[in-house]
Formats: C-alpha cells, sequence, structure tokens
C-alpha cells in the first residue's frame, strides 16, 4: 500500500483564436520554478475541478469564463517524490478578457507542436500529444 498524498490539481488549456496555448512560467520560489505549466492550481476541500479553474483563472490571469466552457481532454496521472498528481486538463476556448500576469508570471501563447520544446514539469509531457491532436 502506498500512502503518498494523492493531490488533485485542475489545469487548463486556454486557446486562442489563432489555435495557439497559454502557457505561464513557474516563478522563482516555487516548486519546478522557470517551467511552463497550463494554467490552474490545487482543488480546495469542497470545490469542483471546474470551481477550481474559475478561480484561478481569475486570480493568476484576470479573466472569466464559465463550467460550461470548460470541456475536459485527458488527465496527468504522476509520481512525484512528495506527492501523487491526479491533474485533469481542461480546454477552454471562450473566456471573458486578455489574460494578464497577475502573479508576475511570464506568459506566452505557444503552438502544440511547439510545447514538445519547452521545459514543462515532467507530468505535463503525456498530454502535449492529444493537444496536439486537438489542434493540429
Ligand atoms: N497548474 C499546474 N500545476 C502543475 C502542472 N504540472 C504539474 O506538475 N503541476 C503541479 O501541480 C501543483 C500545482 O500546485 P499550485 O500551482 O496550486 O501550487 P503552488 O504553485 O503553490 O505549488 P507548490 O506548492 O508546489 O509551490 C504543483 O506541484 C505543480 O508542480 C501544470 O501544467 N499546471
Amino acid at each position: 500500500m502506498n500512502d503518498k498524498k494523492l493531490l488533485l490539481v485542475a489545469a487548463c488549456a486556454l486557446i486562442d483564436a489563432d489555435n495557439r496555448v497559454l502557457v505561464a512560467e513557474r516563478p522563482a520560489g516555487k516548486s519546478l520554478a522557470g517551467l511552463w505549466e497550463f494554467p490552474g492550481g490545487k482543488v480546495e476541500p469542497g470545490e469542483t475541478p471546474e470551481a477550481t479553474l474559475i478561480r484561478e483563472l481569475t486570480e493568476e490571469l484576470g479573466i472569466a469564463t464559465k463550467a460550461a466552457c470548460l470541456a475536459p481532454l485527458t488527465f496527468a496521472s504522476y509520481e512525484y517524490e512528495r506527492f501523487h498528481l491526479l491533474m485533469p486538463l481542461y480546454v477552454c476556448r471562450r473566456f471573458e478578457g486578455i489574460p494578464q500576469p497577475l502573479e508576475g508570471q511570464r506568459l506566452k501563447w505557444v503552438r502544440a507542436a511547439a510545447l514538445r520544446d519547452l521545459p514543462m514539469p515532467p507530468a505535463d509531457a503525456p498530454l502535449i500529444p492529444f493537444l496536439q491532436d486537438l489542434l493540429g
């Protein structure tokens, strides 16, 4: 039996009108600093993953969306040293506002094919082919 904590994190691939994906750089001082990730965060007690994303997208990027605009794409299941990550990845094309780096993080819009060349957390690598299939 594995007593490692299961950590539930909701993540979102925001897609622009040009079919590019938004990624954010993890700021210095955090774990996995300098790696590029999908916006999102830990699902807090009592929250649904969709509610987490709506909250995190507002806090991190200043944009607004709705649960109906969050489509599940796939998920990551990855053994980190301190926890096992379970991370549903949603896709969102409909949101209000222009994403801003409200937490000092760098942001960039990239083609799905370019995700492979970005340093991302190891849990994210298996997600990339799903985005490539979706976005070409
Ligand atoms: N948002 C997001 N988190 C990811 C991705 N890939 C991945 O492994 N994670 C992990 O999921 C967790 C997300 O937690 P968080 O973003 O809410 O927490 P945090 O910055 O305070 O992280 P920390 O407590 O590890 O410093 C982190 O441990 C992060 O490394 C991803 O693409 N997006």
